[in-house]
């Protein structure tokens, strides 16, 4: 059976001591269940701080990008190196914010998910549709486009170890949350095409994440379905009682 993982990404939000309070709050009260993962994946300012404070806890730290490059002239720019030097474990890769805003694109995706696995970080993958493809019977073409590029040349074993978080875009930060038959069947045809490209062992342990105006109030009938392995949690991940309540669902 896989585990459930829950993965608050905080985008642009908070400062230190915010940051520091909702990790202390966290980390004192987090489920002990070897079954659900926590992770926060927080701005690049407040990484040193909570990898210390999630030291001796099951919350892990992740950062919500990298370059895909060591290191050099890339000004603003911030290393897989660096990531895995602070303790960093996780790192988003490819949102589609990022992809909208700051011009990413699969090549780039494929090439810091590579980056990753070089550095021993664990890389959460970002794919979704717009309303716009969704309402032309693009998504699955568009997923399957995604997903292929993004994981293009990883050996089976990274493969495995990858989290893919579908994130349909006009879910995300709206309040419309995709139902759960909905994110389900475009899981579970992630998880085919992963099969294609691997091996149907691989897909089995693949986790694959729903993320989108997930909350406390509607987690569990998303978890419960057969490839919804976990979510990716914006605004239900800000607050330490949402944050924990979204972790607790994934142990039951
Ligand atoms: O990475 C998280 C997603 O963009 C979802 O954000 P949201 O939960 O605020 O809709």
């Amino acid at each position: 059976m896989r585990n459930k993982v829950i993965a608050g990404n905080w985008k642009m939000n908070k400062v230190l001591s915010e940051a520091d309070q909702f990790a202390d709050s966290v980390t004192a009260s987090l489920p002990n269940d070897d079954n659900a993962e926590a992770i926060v994946c927080a701005p690049f300012p407040f990484l040193p701080s909570l990898v210390e404070k999630a030291k001796g806890s099951d919350l892990k730290i992740g950062a919500q990008n990298m370059h895909f490059e060591e290191s050099g002239a890339f000004t603003g720019e911030v290393s897989p190196v660096m990531l895995k030097d602070l303790g960093v474990t996780h790192v988003v890769i490819g949102h589609s914010e990022r992809r909208e805003h700051f011009a990413e694109t699969d090549e780039t995706v494929n090439q810091k998910v590579h980056a990753a696995f070089n550095h021993d970080l664990t890389p959460i993958v970002c794919v979704g549709e717009t309303l716009e493809q969704r309402e032309a019977n693009e998504t699955m073409n568009h997923i399957e486009n995604q997903v292929q590029k993004g994981l293009q040349g990883l050996s089976d074993e990274q493969v495995s170890s990858t989290i893919i978080a579908y994130e349909p875009i006009w879910a995300i930060g709206t309040g419309r949350t995709a139902s759960s038959e909905e994110a389900n069947e475009v899981c579970t045809q992630i998880r085919n095409i992963v099969q294609d490209i691997t091996s149907e062992n691989v897909a089995e342990k693949v986790v694959i994440q729903y993320g989108g105006s997930v909350k406390p109030a509607n987690i569990d009938e998303l978890l419960s379905q057969s490839d919804i392995d976990g979510a990716l949690v914006g605004g239900a991940s800000l607050e330490p009682a949402s944050f924990l309540q979204l972790v607790e669902a994934g142990t039951k």
